[in-house]
């Protein structure tokens, strides 16, 4: 099964509870439009660069196209179809008036200079130009890009369409970005693993934390929960793992992270490994890294008694259906990290009013979407017996249906 075929399948478990007709489903499933770029440049060597970018615009019932650009080796065509369509399910849930976009480069960014990454952003935002867009398409950061790849993009998009820094969002702060932007996705995955938590009688300062992913999602979601009190006894990277059961000192960890770039090495736990972490007994296991993590035997081997899907699609179909069997709760994906696409959406609010919030504002209205998104969705779960995540479609494919059926086609 492929990337797409999952996000599909999720899609059909709540499409066959609202009795959608096939048409229906079949306008919902399939994306609007899908581009492929070649994207070449001089590299620092001299030599040339050939890469192959992407776009997939999947729906835009309910608002412009909206969502991130990913540098990896693993980026195709049937992965960014996979991340647009969940897109569109994560911004429907939580009520934004955007649709669902997804894109990116198959390139290693770590294999990369800055000056090589700019001149691949730029070249690939000149291809991609005419169709994004603050009414069109808005990308945003996701992994292997960040602040500076979006002022790139910004920057080249300007020198087509003039001074519109609502083309992209997730810039830095000085340059049109929101307060509370590159923060956002970790700061929501700690309210919403503390409103679960809340549901289950349980607190973030009562349970223990194993994250996988140590970038923005997984060390912002990590120093969010310290904060609250949660121990953290495991955090992973692509090198590795680091395992404490007393805790990590997370403000340590960080201090070493910052100089060495990678967990590895950290004094302050012993070293271990990524499958390690992802089958320890705590009570709440947070994947903030690639897709696909659980397969069926992984699943059957977790010892977690929560997920927390700050990944997207961290999480394959077999996986999930012994993840239910098992009465180990999962918080899906689209809303386990909507707090990224909540603030890129202030963020375009403020771009396009030319009026800067405060940080304060950013967080408070990040929280109040993100907690009445979670107990909407806990309720139709509850009220239907089913999983949170069917229930997560459900809200957002009713949405995004409604949507279609008030505009006409
Ligand atoms: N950025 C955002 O706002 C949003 C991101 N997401 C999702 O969150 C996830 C993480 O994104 P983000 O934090 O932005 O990406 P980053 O590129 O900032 O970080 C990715 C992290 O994953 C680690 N990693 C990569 N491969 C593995 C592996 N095989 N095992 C363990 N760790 C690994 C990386 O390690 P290393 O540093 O060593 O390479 C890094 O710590 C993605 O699924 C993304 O789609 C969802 C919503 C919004
Ligand atoms: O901030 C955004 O627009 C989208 C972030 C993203 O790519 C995601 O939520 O997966």
């Amino acid at each position: 099964m492929q990337a797409f075929e999952a996000t599909s399948h999720y899609f059909d478990q709540a499409a066959k509870l609202l009795g959608l007709s096939e048409n229906i489903r079949t306008l919902l499933v399939t994306p609007d439009r899908e581009v492929r770029v070649e994207v070449v440049i001089e590299l620092d060597s001299g030599q040339i660069g050939n890469f192959i970018g992407y776009r997939v615009q999947h729906d835009n019932a309910r608002g412009p196209f909206k969502g991130g650009l990913r540098y990896h080796p693993h980026v195709d065509q049937d992965e960014a179809r996979s991340l647009a369509s969940l897109m569109t399910w994560k911004t429907a849930l939580v009520d934004l008036p955007f649709g669902g976009a997804k894109g990116g480069i198959n390139c290693d960014p770590t294999k990369l200079s800055r000056a090589e990454t700019e001149r691949l952003t730029r070249r690939f935002t000149e291809k991609i130009h005419d169709m994004i867009g603050p009414v069109k398409d808005i990308p945003a950061p996701d992994m292997g890009t960040d602040a500076q790849v979006m002022a790139w993009i910004m920057n080249e998009y300007g020198k087509f369409a003039g001074f519109t820094p609502a083309c992209v969002t997730g810039k830095p702060v000085e340059l049109h970005g929101s307060p509370g932007r590159e923060a956002a996705t970790g700061y929501g995955v700690a309210i919403i693993t503390r409103e679960i938590l809340g549901r289950l009688g349980r607190t973030i300062g009562g349970s223990t934390f194993a994250i996988q992913g140590y970038g923005n999602v997984g060390s912002y979601t990590t120093r969010f929960l310290a904060e609250q009190g949660a121990k953290i006894v495991a955090v992973s990277d692509a090198y590795g793992a680091v395992f404490n059961r007393e805790g990590l000192d997370v403000a340590e960890l960080d201090r070493h992270v910052a100089i060495a770039r990678k967990i590895v090495g950290f004094k302050g736990g012993e070293a271990t490994t990524n499958e390690q972490l992802l089958t320890m007994p705590v009570d709440v296991l947070i994947p903030a890294a690639l897709g696909g993590v659980f397969d069926k035997t992984l699943a059957e081997a977790v010892q977690a008694k929560l997920i927390v899907e700050a990944a997207n699609s961290p999480t394959w179909p077999e996986a999930d259906e012994v993840f239910n069997a098992r009465g180990i709760p999962v918080v899906p994906d689209i809303l386990a990290n909507a707090g990224g696409v909540i603030v890129s959406y202030f963020e375009w609010v403020q771009n396009l009013q030319n009026f800067r919030w405060p940080l304060e504002q950013v967080q408070r209205e990040e929280e109040r979407r993100l907690v009445d998104a979670f107990h909407e969705m806990y309720d139709i779960a509850h009220r239907k017996n089913i999983t949170m995540r069917t229930a997560a479609f459900y809200r957002a494919i009713s949405r995004v249906g409604r949507a279609h059926a008030l505009a006409g086609i």
